[in-house]
């Protein structure tokens, strides 16, 4: 798309030629790289602002700033007629991780450079460790300096093969090689006749081709309140709006939303964005200022939502935390301020979990403190409620910084893994028996689609099948649940939500005993959907949606018991896909369509697939 940006972020080690792919980027491409600070001033002065803005491009890194943390990243920008590109430079020594993690929060694509002649060494582990950690979308694997080991194609599909064993173990979802030299600017803008065998295409045109609109949010509507405004108007009526950046979804005038955490509903009357005009709708990353219909009390720190999707509002969370203090180290037991969202309150370290090694992966449990630049997974306890998604799901809602009370320098960057226990009282009791010990290893296959759409009959089929192999499996079917567990639930979308969080809850203790669960429910939500998903990644248990994508003609032509003639009678009222909503997985692991065939063959293929 013609002037999107592409934020990203580049790591390798001091002489891999990471400068050199830089400079032979700007260079032979001819692009515009020498004005830009230019119009970045314009579009300050066009904002009001004094000075220029550079985090008009680089966002996000504005409170670590503010907050007077030197970061050494480099921020370079330049732009072809395809798009705009801002790289985030960060040196391939001692600050690394710190770096990285404050610069490239935001990217949406991270380059990783590997010298040809060396291969995959150990900074290279970390860095796509560290890439995968800050959920970078794409990742581009250079293998740089081919010149030097003639072009060789065995060379580079050795060190691609090593690459990809290693990142399996890593969440990485687009992975992409390129061969190429920086000196020669073989690969780099323009093709290299020295590589007949390379059949991809040259960096700049895979930075300028690389899809990222559906990399964002577009789902979990969410809006921080930064300022309550509060205009003189000549009615002299009372007109609030509130200012802030959408930190994902979209929102529209006219939507019904909920104002967090008091959970005031109302509606939105009008959005107007930075220059004052008013707007239909606005989307992520959008400055802009609401008006709502009835008058709430909102102050800073509240958090404007949808009412069927919202951010987790707790004290007590769970994250991975890097240290950036050269001064001092992280304990448990301390305190600090937190920066979360537009929230601000002091956090204290209940516990660390465990130390993460980033060369190996290794995790010390036994570890209580954190170094400069090391990372661990912490459980935060907060004065004041937070509002946040999993970092996974949002980077702008699960990220958030601590703050040094004393010095009120920035001293560590964390993404929200999700909420821990509430009860403080209620400790974890350690299990004696580890996973490994048990026979099988657990997982969930989660169905999801609107009543009739195949959910029961691809998840009893799934189920025959791993018993009849010998591995224990357990259909968890909504309609059987309903008869007991959760008889006390209706079908509002309250009691859905409650629904769907207990089976999750409950499938996630099957897969610990080492079960494959088959979970059968209409599950309408896609952020409940999202919550079931993080409550067993929290535990490592492997979870995977399967979308029953069957149209809703087809599902009434199928009407096997009666329900969706008895809704259009109106005799049953909030029935999935008449009056009550579903709302499509837009990243399911697994698509099954009706041309797909059978029960029997959809579930033949899905184990495979899954490899169980
Ligand atoms: N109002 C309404 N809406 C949707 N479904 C209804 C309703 N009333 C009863 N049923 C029957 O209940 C089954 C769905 O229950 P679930 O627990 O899967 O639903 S949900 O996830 O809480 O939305 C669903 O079963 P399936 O057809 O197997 O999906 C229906 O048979
Ligand atoms: N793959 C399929 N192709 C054709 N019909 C199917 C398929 N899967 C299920 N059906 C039929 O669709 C109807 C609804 O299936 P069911 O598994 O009960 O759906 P759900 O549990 O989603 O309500 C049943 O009559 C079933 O025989």
């Amino acid at each position: 798309m013609a002037g999107e940006l592409l934020r990203i972020a580049t790591a390798g080690s001091v002489d891999d030629g990471k400068s050199t792919l830089i400079g032979r980027l700007l260079y032979d491409s001819k692009s515009i790289f020498t004005d830009q600070l230019e119009a970045i001033e314009r579009t300050s002065a066009s904002r009001g602002d004094e000075f220029a803005d550079l985090s008009l491009l680089t966002d996000g890194l504005r409170a670590e700033r503010e907050q007077g943390i030197t970061i050494d990243v480099a921020y370079r920008y330049f732009s072809t007629p395809e798009r705009k590109f801002i790289i985030a430079d960060s040196p391939g020594h001692v600050q690394y991780t710190r770096n990285m993690v404050t610069g490239a929060s935001t990217a949406d694509l991270a380059i990783i450079l590997i010298d040809a002649r060396k291969g995959v060494l150990e900074q290279t582990r970390r860095h796509a460790f560290l890439s995968s950690l800050l959920g970078i979308p794409h990742l581009t694997i250079c293998v740089n300096k081919m010149d030097l080991v003639d072009y060789s194609q065995e060379r580079f599909e050795k060190i691609r093969d090593e690459f990809v064993a290693f990142a399996g173990k890593l969440n990485v979802t687009d992975l992409t090689f390129i061969p190429l030299s920086a000196l020669r600017g073989d690969n780099v803008v323009d093709r290299s006749e020295e590589m007949a065998w390379y059949d991809g295409r040259p960096l700049l045109r895979h930075l300028e081709e690389v899809y990222i609109a559906s990399d964002r949010n577009l789902i979990d509507a969410r809006f921080g309140v930064q300022y309550v405004i509060r205009p003189q108007r000549s009615d002299g009526l009372d007109h609030r709006a509130y200012a802030g950046t959408v930190g994902g979804g979209v929102f529209a005038v006219g939507d019904k939303v909920v104002v967090l955490p008091g959970g005031f509903g109302t509606t939105i009357e009008k959005i107007w964005g930075p220059g004052g005009s008013e707007l239909d709708e606005a989307f992520a990353p959008m400055a802009v200022s609401m008006e709502l219909a009835d008058e709430i009390d909102i102050v800073r720190g509240d958090m404007i939502v949808r009412p069927n999707n919202r951010p987790h509002v707790d004290r007590d969370l769970d994250a991975m935390v890097c240290w950036f203090s050269e001064s001092g180290r992280l304990q448990a037991g301390s305190s600090y301020l937190i920066n979360c969202g537009t929230r601000q309150t002091r956090v204290t370290v209940a516990g660390m979990n465990y130390r993460l090694d980033v060369n190996t992966l290794h995790r010390d449990e036994t570890a209580t403190s954190l170094e400069l630049n090391e990372i661990g997974r912490l459980h935060l306890h907060a004065q004041q409620p937070l509002l946040f998604d999993s970092y996974r799901r949002n980077r702008d809602t699960g990220s958030f910084i601590l703050i040094d009370e004393a010095t009120n320098a920035t001293v560590a960057a964390g993404m929200i893994t999700g909420p821990v226990a509430h009860d403080t009282n209620v400790v974890w009791q350690e299990a004696k028996v580890t996973r490994e010990q048990r026979s099988h290893r657990g997982a969930t296959i989660w169905m999801t689609g609107l009543s009739g759409s195949g959910k029961s009959s691809l998840a009893t089929e799934l189920e025959r099948r791993l018993v009849a192999e010998g591995r224990p499996a357990y259909l968890l079917d909504g309609d059987n649940l309903r008869h007991g567990l959760n008889s006390d639930l209706g079908f509002g979308d309250d009691d859905r939500r409650e629904n769907i969080r207990r089976t999750a809850e409950v499938a996630a203790l099957f897969a610990d005993s080492g079960a494959v669960v088959l979970v059968s429910l209409i599950s309408p939500f896609a952020s409940e959907r999202e919550r079931a998903r993080e409550i067993h990644q929290a535990q490592d248990l492997p979870f995977y949606e399967v979308f029953l994508d069957t149209p809703l003609d087809e599902c009434e032509a199928r009407d096997p018991k009666g329900l969706y003639a008895r809704a259009r009678a109106g005799e049953i009222t909030q029935f999935t896909g008449i009056d009550s909503p579903y709302e499509r997985p837009e990243k399911a692991d697994i698509v099954v369509t009706p041309e797909d065939g059978s029960p029997a063959q959809n579930a033949a293929d899905i184990l495979r697939n899954l490899g169980l």
